[in-house]
């Protein structure tokens, strides 16, 4: 089947902080709430296309660490995989996005997540310690 593979990035920072990020288009999306990420270019090693993505988007580095979950659906012929990450250098900006945003516990859903990334969220909740 080929099915386009989005790769999307949990940025975790101490005290359990979330990297969220407003998306600027297309005009269907935008304004949603999204993880980092992009689409994986041909040949392109997925975990090399996150550390890639978030070099453009953001303007970090990361590092990637474990899976989060399976693959998460998106619209039909889409499909997304997503991974924990830690920020290795730089300060995260808003490149290709309206706004970038840190949530720490308590505020995991004060943003308008896009409805693919709501459940990852939920299943990151569990895995992050408690507020
Ligand atoms: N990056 C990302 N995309 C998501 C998420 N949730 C979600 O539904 N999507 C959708 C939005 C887009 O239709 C698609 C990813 O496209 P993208 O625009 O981020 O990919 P890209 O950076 O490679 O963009 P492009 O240059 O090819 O337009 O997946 C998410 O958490 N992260």
């Amino acid at each position: 089947m080929n099915e386009v593979v989005v790769v999307a990035a949990v940025i975790v920072a101490p005290g359990g902080r979330v990297l969220a990020a407003q998306r600027a288009e297309p005009p269907a999306l935008a304004g949603g709430w999204e993880f980092p990420g992009g689409k994986v270019e041909p040949g392109e090693d997925e975990t090399a296309a996150l550390v890639r993505e978030c070099r453009e988007e953001l303007g970090v580095e990361i590092a990637v660490g474990a899976r989060v979950g399976d693959d998460w659906p998106l619209s039909a012929g889409y499909v997304m995989r997503v991974w924990l990450c830690t920020l290795v250098s730089g300060t995260p900006q808003a490149r290709e996005h309206l706004a970038v945003r840190w949530l720490g516990p308590g505020e995991y859903y004060d943003v308008e997540w896009l409805g693919a990334d709501l459940p990852v969220m939920k299943t990151v909740e569990g895995l992050l310690p408690p507020d």
